[in-house]
């Protein structure tokens, strides 16, 4: 894996100081001047051996490719991942783009369909992974037994005795803060509580590496954020029994107040698309330029297209291959793999023909890496999972007459990347604003539905559906009904003739949702909800025409 990133970083330099490493290229290059990039390249030259060289290396995982059925939608594909002791890192991504997946294949619990893990040098199999232990977001207790119960619950399931499981859960209760609620059953228990009770059945197992799966989305605010800061203030303080922590998180800013790694990954099929090591000091005051630059950072970092990521990555390989450094920016897990391999040449990675990435794309397609490579089928367009209704709210929050970047907006608008990223998305896909280096611009278009009745809107969004390519799914719906002999179709049709060939059946059943949402919208066709179909508009039945295209899926 490569630290690979771009640098468009706005308003606050997070260059300066010590804040994050990570490889910088491209058009800040010439902001900074050579001496500046160097002094960059330098860290995160330094980072890497670091990673390499210090700390134990707990978990290596070298993953070709994960499915969870042969023959279903690939939901990892080549993602390396290392952890070593001492660091608290953090997976983001949008949904589906497999954090959990990865999360579970680290703790056992899902075998890789192609790939290798290793726990402290040896290869994980056969099941889950002692040196780990989970806590899930929706806490995961039984309802029937205690807090203690509930707690000793891990224990129990690995064999350890009685009186040390005993004694382990009486820890884990005082050192969690759940003394006195021992006896107390989960109902008797607020949501912030009955997550400690996660908390201590997962440490109660004294695991090596903690895996945390959301462990605080479903927690309201203030809750979330006490819980947050005092396990951060117990990890700081080495008085939880674990060497590592690893996290699946929604929130970027909940990623830069607590890990020292962020990865970064993509989705269809999910892999890894930047890593970001964070050593701003803990406590990590969220309203300084430094935090809020960085946070600024990633969703950038988010919004740049596959094509300017590899961009940065041929350029830091470039620069890597002109200077001593060059082996230093070989990811340890390819050298992993060559070695398993038996090929002991360092530098082949380096010269590995690269893969031409897409170059254009909405900005979640834009969140997993796409090659372009002939052999692989072109991956369909998603559309964004949200209502127009989601969009028109967007429009009301740009400003007329300037840029605004992501992560202003997201803020403005309370609203974590992984729900803007899909607004953003379906405002670019129906040409209402412009997009740009993670800014976003409202257009003429985009001015003009604003001032528009619900009419006018109708058509603006149709006439955006009608020319983008990315509506393809909406295209071909059309077409079936143009087709069909009464202007009818059952949504089964499109769902198994088209959506389950390229999406996952959960996905499958999202994109038909929001197929139906904007063609109802745009009335191009309607939704008859009783007999599941779907059915043109008389206007749009009037104007059949004999001469259709074929529809291809
Ligand atoms: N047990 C399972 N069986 C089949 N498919 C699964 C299973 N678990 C997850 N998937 C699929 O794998 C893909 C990745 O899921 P995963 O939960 O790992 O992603 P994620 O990034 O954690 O998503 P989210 O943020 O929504 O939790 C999704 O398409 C999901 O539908």
């Amino acid at each position: 894996m490569f630290v690979v990133t771009t640098a468009r970083v706005k308003k606050h330099d997070v260059w300066s100081g010590r804040r994050a490493h990570v490889c910088a290229l491209g058009r800040s290059r010439s902001r900074r001047g050579v001496n500046g990039w160097r002094m960059v390249q330098q860290r995160a030259d330094a980072v890497l051996e670091a990673q390499r060289a210090g700390g134990d290396a707990l978990v290596v995982a070298a993953l070709e490719s994960v499915s969870y059925k042969v023959g279903s939608v690939t939901v990892l594909e080549n993602v390396d991942l290392k952890l070593v002791e001492g660091e608290i890192v953090c997976l983001l991504g949008p949904s589906g783009s497999g954090k959990s997946t990865l999360m579970r294949i680290v703790a056992g619990l899902v075998e890789p369909s192609k790939g290798l893990v290793k726990w402290h040098g040896k290869p994980v199999s056969g099941g889950v992974n002692p040196g780990t232990a989970l806590v899930f977001q929706n806490f995961a207790l039984f309802p029937w037994l205690t807090v203690r119960q509930n707690v000793e619950l891990g224990c129990e399931a690995q064999g350890i005795p009685k009186s040390e499981r005993e004694k382990r859960a009486r820890d884990a209760i005082d050192t969690i803060g759940l003394d006195g609620y021992e006896n107390a059953f989960p109902k008797e228990l607020s949501g912030g509580m009955r997550q400690r009770v996660g908390f201590a059945r997962a440490l109660a197992v004294q695991p090596e590496l903690l895996c945390l799966d959301e462990p605080f989305s479903a927690l309201d605010v203030l809750t979330a954020e006490n819980l947050r800061s005092e396990l951060l203030r117990l990890w700081q303080d080495k008085e939880l029994p674990t060497k590592s922590i690893l996290m699946v998180t929604h929130g970027i800013e909940e990623a830069v107040s607590i890990g020292d790694r962020l990865i970064l990954l993509g989705r269809d099929p999910g892999r890894v698309r930047a890593e970001i090591t964070v050593d701003l000091p803990h406590p990590r005051d969220r309203k300084s330029p430094e935090f809020q630059g960085l946070t600024d950072y990633v969703y950038t970092l988010i919004s740049s297209t596959d094509a300017e990521l590899e961009q940065d990555r041929l350029a830091v390989l470039e620069q890597a291959n002109k200077t001593k450094s060059q082996s230093s920016f070989l990811p340890p897990l390819n050298m992993m793999k060559k070695q398993q391999n038996g090929k002991s040449d360092q530098t082949a990675e380096l010269r590995r023909p690269l893969q031409p990435m897409n170059m254009s794309g909405p900005l979640s397609v834009a969140l997993g890496i796409q090659a372009l490579d002939p052999t692989i089928k072109a991956r369909y367009p998603s559309l964004p999972a949200v209502r127009i209704g989601s969009v028109a709210g967007l429009l009301l929050f740009l400003d007329e007459d300037q840029a605004m970047d992501l992560s202003h907006l997201g803020q403005n608008l309370q609203l974590d990347v992984d729900d803007l990223v899909p607004i953003v998305d379906a405002a670019e896909l129906l040409d209402l604003i412009h997009l740009e280096s993670g800014d976003v611009t409202i257009n003429d278009t985009g001015k003009r539905f604003l001032r528009s009745s619900i009419d006018e809107r109708k058509s603006i969004v149709r006439e955006g559906i009608q020319r983008s390519v990315d509506a393809k799914l909406i295209e071909q719906t059309m077409l079936l009904l143009r087709k069909s002999r009464y202007g009818r179709i059952p949504q089964e049709l499109i769902f198994d003739t088209i959506l389950l060939k390229h999406f996952s059946p959960q996905e499958s059943r999202r994109q038909l949702e929001v197929a139906i949402e904007w063609g109802r919208f745009a009335e191009l066709f309607g939704y008859d909800a009783p007999s599941g179909e779907l059915f043109l508009y008389q206007s749009e039945e009037e104007t059949e025409s004999e001469n259709e295209p074929e529809v291809r899926y």
